[in-house]
Formats: C-alpha cells, structure tokens, sequence
C-alpha cells in the first residue's frame, strides 16, 4: 500500500486542521488494511489475576505501540449505541438544517455550536455540546438530549474505568490517572459528525488531519466509512470498527503526562469513496480545566522532559481557540 509522502507529515501537529490545497490534490489517500488492536473492558477488571494481568498487558501494548484500539465488552447495551446513532441521524435531516443553525454562532463560551463545512478542505455537518461538568444539548428534538446524556454518563463510566486500567499499565496505583487529570471534574466535549457521500461531497476530506486534546476520545459510528489514522511508523491504517465496539484514540494530555510514552495520534477522514452518508459521534474525556498538566516526575528521568506545562484550559485557548473547539495545542506544548 502507498504511504503518505512526508510533505504531508510535515502537517501533523499543526494547531488547527490546516489545508494545504496542492499536498492535498495531490495526495492518494490511500491507507493499509493493517490490523488495529482490540481491548476486551471486561477482561482488564476480570477475577481471575491470569486474564487480569493479560488484558491489562494487551491494553499496555496498544497504548505503547499503537495509541487506538478497539474496546469490545464495554458494558454499553447495543441499544443505547443504536439509539444514539438513529437519533443524530434524525437530526441531521437536511429538511431541518434551519433549525439546527441557531446554534452557528461564535462566541467563546458557546456550549453548543453547529457547523457546516462544505469545501476542499472539509466536507462535514458537526453539533457539538459540552457534556461536563455540566451537560448541555438542543432540547429539539424532544428526547435527543436525554439519550445523549445517557450514553454520556455510560461512556463516562468507560473512560473511568479506562483511567484506571491505563494507570495501572503505567506501573501505578489505579487512581493515579484520576488524580493527575482530576477527572472527577473532567472537561468533555461530545462531537456529532455526518459525513455526506461522495456523490455529495466537495472533494475527499471528511474532516482533515489532527489529533485531539484530552485523556482519550470515543468514537462510536453507524457506518465504516474513511476514518484513518497514521500510525508510529507513520502508516496510514483504516479503522475498520467491529459493530457496536468502540474506537478509543488517546489524547494529547495523556501524551503530556507520560512524556511520550503514550501519544496521541493524527487521524482525517476521507469521504471519496463512501456510497452512504456516515454519522459519528465522538467524545473528548478531559482533564478538568483548571488541572495544570505536564509531564510525570516518574516519566522524566530516564527522558528529557519533552513537552511543559499548562492548564487545561490553557492549551484549549492556546491557539486562539474557544474550549468548545477543542483543538489540539501540542505544538505549542512541545519543547522539541
Ligand atoms: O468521525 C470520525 O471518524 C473522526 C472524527 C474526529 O476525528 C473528531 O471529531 O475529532
Ligand atoms: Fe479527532
């Protein structure tokens, strides 16, 4: 499979998801089949020490080495997933796209934002909320919010329990992860994305290159459909997601606090070959925003410290950015 060419690279990290028109008419897109490794959630708490231990060794080596995985068993019903994705898929009726531009305004304490990019550099309809420490949504349609604050209460769980078991990877106690982020006080921001078909689309990219902020994102989709993420050989790889499984990339922050040893990774994607429009719903579990973060004195001994520090809320705006965009700041984090 063709690899990317390094001038495009070169656009990794870069503070907001920034076009360059000639690398991108000129690039394939194309990205490997390679496979993506799968997290068992059950297995990381398990009774038996042996399947414990396994998993959690499983867990360690996607963090290390890839940085995504998979996470199957993950105590969401199937029906809370279906019912989260029907109802965005509702929302996003293009009949009613004048009632969702209300919230297409811009100020910088915006709770809800409504967008809709339609271009050659980005071809997506996005709500966003802030789902905590308080939860927002549209209280149109009736019903949508509450499902949605279901399942972000149950992924809330997830990302909870994932604190715990990545601490533990670490070689620490299992609240260590908790601690450090205070992620009792977390800043999450849900996204809700529908990428048009092809057929409808302005040219390939769904949503272009970048990685995000924060301790880890879900994602959950209704459909496969061109998300690909660069991997530490610098390889573009599908995501193929198991239905009902949940793709979980870790953030920028966890990047920060290890000092490299867990990074975050780029991902865009790619819409020129999708028959059917696609929805996703993300979400960014943050550390609180008052939590200054920067690497663990545990991670700077044997490395230099690679990255300093800055409150949450800090690295949001550090590029000029308002909270509920949750761009990722790691270039300005970087001391190398
Ligand atoms: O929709 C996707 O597959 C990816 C979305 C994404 O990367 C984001 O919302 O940050
Ligand atoms: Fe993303």
């Amino acid at each position: 499979m063709a690899e990317i060419t390094s001038s495009v690279t070169q656009l990794h990290y870069s503070s907001e998801p920034k076009v360059n028109a000639t690398i991108y008419h000129n690039a394939s897109y194309a990205a490997s089949d390679d496979e993506i490794p799968t997290v068992d959630y059950f297995l990381l708490f398990s009774d038996n020490p042996v399947q414990r231990f396994l998993a959690l060794e499983n867990l360690r080596q996607a963090c290390e080495e890839y940085g995504f995985f998979y996470l199957v068993n993950h105590t969401i019903p199937d029906e809370v997933l279906d019912s989260i994705l029907k109802g965005f898929s509702d929302f996003f009726d293009p009949k009613t796209i004048d009632e969702r531009k209300v919230f297409n305004k811009s100020d910088p304490s915006d709770k809800i934002r409504w967008g809709l990019n339609s271009s050659a550099g980005e071809n997506r309809e996005y709500l966003k909320v802030v789902a905590h420490p308080q939860f927002h949504a549209p209280s149109n349609p009736s019903g949508l919010s509450k499902i949605l604050e279901e399942y972000h209460k149950a992924m809330r769980k997830i990302a909870a329990g994932l604190a715990r078991a990545v601490s533990k990877t670490l070689g620490f106690e299992e609240n260590y992860i908790e601690k450090e982020f205070n992620l009792k006080l977390g800043f999450d921001v849900m996204a809700m994305n529908l990428y048009p078909p092809s057929s409808r689309s302005k040219g390939a990219i769904g949503i272009p290159e970048h990685t995000d902020p924060g301790f880890v994102i879900s994602l959950v989709q209704d459909v496969d459909g061109g998300l690909q993420i660069l991997s530490h050989q610098g390889k573009w790889i599908k995501a193929y997601i198991p239905h009902h499984a949940i793709l979980i990339q870790l953030g920028d922050h966890l990047e920060v606090l290890t000092n490299g040893k867990y990074k975050s990774h780029i991902h865009r994607v790619i819409v020129n070959n999708n028959k059917v429009p696609r929805i996703s719903v993300v979400t960014l579990h943050g550390p609180a925003l008052d939590k200054f973060i920067s690497p663990g004195t545990e991670f700077v001994h044997e490395e230099p410290q690679k990255y300093h520090g800055m409150t949450y809320r800090e690295s949001l705006e550090a590029n000029g950015c308002d909270q509920i965009d949750v761009q990722s700041s790691l270039d300005k984090l970087r001391l190398v």
